[in-house]
């Protein structure tokens, strides 16, 4: 489990995290979910440890984040993938060097589905694609927990599908999907868990199944009742 405990986290005069908390489950794909600039992405880089926090603790199944944490956790940024110079094999060798959990058969096998193959230079790819170059390499990193950040940003609508039907299919039973997305729609069947934020803090976290069984509602349909009281 990753607990969240009042975490806050300033840059400048700009409060990003305002005394959050919350619990993420093992063995569930949890979304993040929020409007523009609430903080979504200061939350999965400072579970990472890529960002400091100013005030509260974040522990991974129970310890701060140290070098054994370290190999639990695979962090998929929003930015273009790494590697640009690099072929797809020569980024997969690198990433091999990093992460101890590294899975070559997860790879190849993420890498034959999205019709790629490893001898492609990564600064020649479409933008779909470097974004299906990226999602291997956080995934074949085999981590407890994976976290993305608006993985669908720049994908179309179909490579969006597959990428949620891949997500699923590689996911064991004690492994997590962390996701921040807009796209929320897309992740409806897939999702467990839900955390609405905003301005810094968790406003509302539900089991989407729950919500679907005692109140009708979609996803959507609950974050527009929270966020306007719909
Ligand atoms: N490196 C930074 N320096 C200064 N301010 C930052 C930095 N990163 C984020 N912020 C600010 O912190 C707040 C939260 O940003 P964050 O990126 O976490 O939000 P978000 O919910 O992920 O937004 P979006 O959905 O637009 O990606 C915003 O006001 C943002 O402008």
């Amino acid at each position: 489990m990753i607990e969240v405990k009042n975490v806050s986290k300033k840059y400048k005069k700009i409060k990003a995290l305002n005394d959050i908390s919350f619990n993420i489950q093992e063995g569930k794909i949890t979304a993040i979910l929020g409007t523009n600039g609430v903080g979504k992405s200061t939350i999965l880089k400072a579970i990472s440890g890529l960002v400091g926090i100013d005030s509260g603790e974040i522990l991974i199944d129970g310890d701060r984040i140290n070098k054994d944490t370290y190999n639990k956790l695979a962090f998929v940024p929003d930015v273009e993938s790494h590697f640009p110079q690099l072929t797809i094999k020569e980024s997969f060798e690198f990433m091999k060097e990093f992460y101890i959990n590294w899975s070559d058969e997860k790879a190849y096998e993420m890498l034959e589905i999205f019709n790629l193959t490893d001898d492609l230079l990564i600064s020649s790819l479409s933008k779909g694609n470097k974004a299906r170059v990226k999602i291997v390499l956080g995934f074949a990193q085999n981590a407890k927990y994976t976290l993305l950040d608006e993985p669908f940003s720049g994908i179309d609508i179909f490579k969006r599908e597959e990428f949620i039907g891949i997500m699923a299919k590689y996911m064991d039973e004690n492994q997590s999907i962390i996701i921040t997305t807009h796209e929320i729609g897309e992740i409806e069947m897939i999702v467990d868990d839900v955390l609405i934020i905003d301005n810094g803090k968790l406003i509302f976290g539900f089991n989407a199944e729950e919500i679907r069984q005692s109140e009708g509602k979609s996803i959507i349909d609950k974050m527009r009742e929270v966020y306007r009281g719909e």
